[in-house]
């Protein structure tokens, strides 16, 4: 009896594995597929660097493929699109997020970045204007403060041998985030410490769940180790939030909304997304406690990793192209000369260099590799069909290293970001997200810039200073030392 149900199992899986490889209708698959677990057995156990490697090689087999594969996760299919124009349409299509999104919706709740699609849509329109350039010319003063305050941190540090930047970025844009979000500042240091601690940990557990398609199911999530884990780092995280939109909702109601703006005395007025959300809540009735709560903790979540691993990256890169950091300095004379004055928003848009370096770092070390979208819908792509109800991967990724950018795609060329050799598509700028459910957090320029690109006034502001740190100035070798950890495998 036992033969014969291990032979149908035999059967079944072969069965599956034919269907699955020989299903015309569906895109080509990855290789390395097994029976009843598909391709999970290739993140199981993958540590970050192993996790880069793999990303890297499936961008070229899917760019290979013709741009769109299907991966077996245990019984799910899921689309991995690396297509330029595929990506947009899937991007443009379907607007709801998938899977890892979900994961984080018992801490972010109705946040931009885990809502269901009618919440979404009138959230977004709500929030959009906090990211217009009149409210975020009132964060520059932040900006210009923070940028100081990182490079005298590295000063401390400058020509003792080599040292992980990447703490120092981090942290750097931790407190600017909490600044502009919560509109208060890290004076208590352990608090800081705690804080990062906690969104670490948070940001592994939901990478963690995703390696491991049985821990998808809720179910058997409940009763994990992991849940255990997320639980009680939620307490800590959702207390410190609470405690802040606490305090900031009573002075609100004390004072009236005007005392929530501070005047700046050289700059324009500097307001906390946390005041536009209470402002939002109280004046029109547009959100409860709970769903600011949920807002900044996503902005948060969202702004303060991305913006250290860009400039972490960034700093790498041109650290180790003499050539590309010179083009800097250059420009940077051309523009402030020898004045140590604070940067202006008309000084942003003249940085075009500048800007071209950070599209190209970001062209090559995406810091979000991979966005979500679930299918609510069949997708038509220009070689197939996508199925409704299954996830897609939207390949930022392998977008990064399509044909479009040359035979050269692997190379750290800030130049091809200037005049006519950017390739002329809407997704050649993908590190925030294309479509209508782009990255909230990016601010555009003026559209009179060359490349027309999009550039985050914090990392611009910060690059600034960086740039002037005057040992980094006086340094001319090709051969900066990198030290280089799991963290930052892509580098390698
Ligand atoms: C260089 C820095 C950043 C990068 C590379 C980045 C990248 C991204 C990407 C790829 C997405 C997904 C887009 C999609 O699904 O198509 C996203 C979404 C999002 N980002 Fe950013 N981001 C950055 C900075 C920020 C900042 C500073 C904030 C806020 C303070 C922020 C807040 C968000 C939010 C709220 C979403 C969800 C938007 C929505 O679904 O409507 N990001 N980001």
């Amino acid at each position: 009896m036992l033969t014969v149900v291990l032979i149908l199992v035999i059967l079944g899986c072969c069965l599956i594995v034919w269907f699955r490889r020989n299903n015309n209708e569906e895109p080509p698959a990855l290789n390395g597929y097994f029976p009843l677990i598909g391709h999970a057995h290739l993140l199981i156990g993958a540590g970050n660097i192993h996790l880069w490697i793999y990303l890297k090689e499936i961008a070229y087999e899917c760019l290979n493929a013709g741009g769109v594969m299907s991966i077996f996760h245990g019984p799910k299919t899921v689309y991995c699109v690396a297509d330029p124009d595929d990506f947009l349409t899937v991007a443009d299509t379907c607007l709801q997020k998938d899977c890892f999104n979900e994961f984080a919706k018992p801490w972010l709740g109705d946040g931009l970045a885990t809502s269901d699609l009618t919440t979404w849509k009138e959230h977004r329109k709500l929030l959009d204007p906090a990211f217009s350039q009149a409210f975020t010319d009132g964060f520059l003063t932040v900006f210009n403060k923070q940028a100081r305050r990182l490079v005298k941190e590295l000063e401390v540090k400058a020509g003792k041998g080599t040292f992980d930047h990447f703490v120092y970025t981090r942290k750097n844009a931790l407190e600017t985030t909490f600044f502009t979000v919560f509109g208060e500042d890290f004076n208590d240091k352990s608090f800081l410490s705690i804080y990062q601690q906690k969104m670490d940990q948070m940001l592994n557990i939901l990478v963690e769940r995703f390696k491991k398609p049985w821990l998808h199911c809720d179910y058997i999530y409940r009763w994990s180790a992991l849940r255990k884990q997320q639980d009680d780092c939620m307490k800590i995280l959702l207390n410190i939030s609470n405690t802040v939109l606490k305090k900031k909702k009573a002075v609100y109601l004390n004072n009236g909304k005007n005392q929530n703006i501070k005047k700046e005395t050289n700059g324009p007025k500097f307001k906390a997304f946390i005041d536009l959300l209470l402002e939002l809540a109280i004046e029109k009735d547009a959100f409860n406690d709970e769903e600011i709560r949920e807002h900044v903790d996503t902005l948060m979540f969202g702004g303060h990793d991305t913006v250290a691993s860009v400039l972490m990256y960034t700093i790498l890169l041109v650290g180790s192209y003499s050539g590309v950091q010179k083009k800097i300095l250059e420009e940077l004379q051309s523009i402030f000369g020898d004045s140590n004055r604070d940067v202006t928003r008309a000084d942003l848009s003249q940085l075009v260099y500048l800007e071209a370096v950070i599209n190209e770092s970001m062209r090559i070390y995406p810091i979000m590799p991979i966005s979500t979208r679930r299918l609510d819908r069949d997708v038509q792509l220009k070689n197939c069909t996508l199925k409704k109800g299954r996830t897609c991967l939207l390949f930022i990724f392998g977008v990064n290293r399509h044909p479009m950018w040359g035979p050269d795609a692997e190379k750290f060329k800030p130049e091809r970001w200037l005049g006519s050799t950017t390739p002329d598509c809407p997704t050649a700028i993908a590190g925030f997200g294309v479509g209508r459910r782009v990255c909230i957090g990016n601010v555009s320029l003026p559209q009179s810039l060359p490349c027309d690109g999009r550039l985050t006034l914090s990392a611009a502001t910060l690059l600034w200073l960086w740039v002037r740190f005057p040992q980094l100035e006086k340094c001319s070798c090709d051969k900066h030392e990198c030290s280089v950890d799991n963290k930052y495998l892509s580098i390698i």
